[in-house]
């Protein structure tokens, strides 16, 4: 079974996700990502509508708070029944435990989605990180330091840049989850990202998932666009 990427609906309402979606057969499920964007403006209806399409949703909200209100927003969101859903690591083990837990408690047949941690964003250099975080540290040993607390926490793996899949998992486990965004097709306009990977190379350095956004929402023709990344994806070109 090939492997879907997960599309970014980075748009500001419903209006424009129905347009959006036309260019695709109504009867190809797909693995859509729903953002802060869609999410504050549309609210929680907007995920089971996506669903009720016969899309897999992944709430990506990377919730960071204290444990207490991060366990309180999981658990709510776990009635959403969306397949995965993430937070900070900066937020803490305790916070990320938290999160597990309201996620468990919130399931509706026991299902939760998984779990992920935001390590570094993809849209973070090194420079920046050190000058603008204070980390006196690689971005590398950064990013590993969030993924051994997300394992310690029990969560399912982490968002990173492909760059740093294989070496999360010489940390981690093998099946600890990469899911990783920065995508861009040879020659695509890099925008606001600074750690990108190709979808082929995100296939080469292990990553599991990848989330592409404007390479296929502002593309001219955005399902030939979705067909050519999930192709180089599944290492058919
Ligand atoms: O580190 C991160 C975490 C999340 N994202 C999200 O992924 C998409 C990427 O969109 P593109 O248009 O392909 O750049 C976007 O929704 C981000 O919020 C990320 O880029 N990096």
């Amino acid at each position: 079974m090939p492997q879907r990427p997960i599309i970014a609906l980075d748009f500001p309402n419903k209006e424009e996700i129905i347009s959006f979606l036309n260019h695709f057969p109504s009867e190809e499920s797909l693995y859509v990502k729903v953002g802060m964007e869609l999410f504050y403006q549309e609210g929680p209806e907007i995920v089971t509508w996506l669903k009720s399409l016969g899309h897999d949703v992944f709430l990506d909200l990377k919730l960071h708070d204290i444990p207490n209100t991060v366990e309180s927003a999981m658990r709510g969101l776990a009635k959403l029944g969306v397949s995965m859903t993430n937070v900070h690591a900066a937020g803490g083990i305790n916070m990320m435990e938290g999160a597990l837990r309201g996620l468990k408690e919130g399931s509706v047949d026991g299902n939760r989605p998984l779990l992920i941690a935001v390590t570094q964003l993809t849209s973070t250099s090194e420079e920046a990180m050190q000058h603008e975080q204070g980390l006196m540290m690689t971005l590398e040993d950064s990013v590993i330091h969030y993924a051994k607390m997300s394992q310690i926490a029990g969560l399912d793996g982490v968002v990173c840049s492909a760059l740093e899949a294989n070496t999360i998992k010489k940390h981690t486990s093998t099946d600890f989850i990469c899911l990783t965004p920065g995508i861009r097709p040879l020659g695509a306009a890099v925008g606001d990202q600074q750690r990108v990977v190709t979808p082929g190379g995100a296939r080469d350095l292990s990553a599991n998932f990848i989330v592409v956004g404007r390479p296929i929402t502002r593309a001219n023709n955005p399902y030939q666009a979705y067909q050519e990344i999930k192709k180089e994806w599944n290492g058919e070109v």
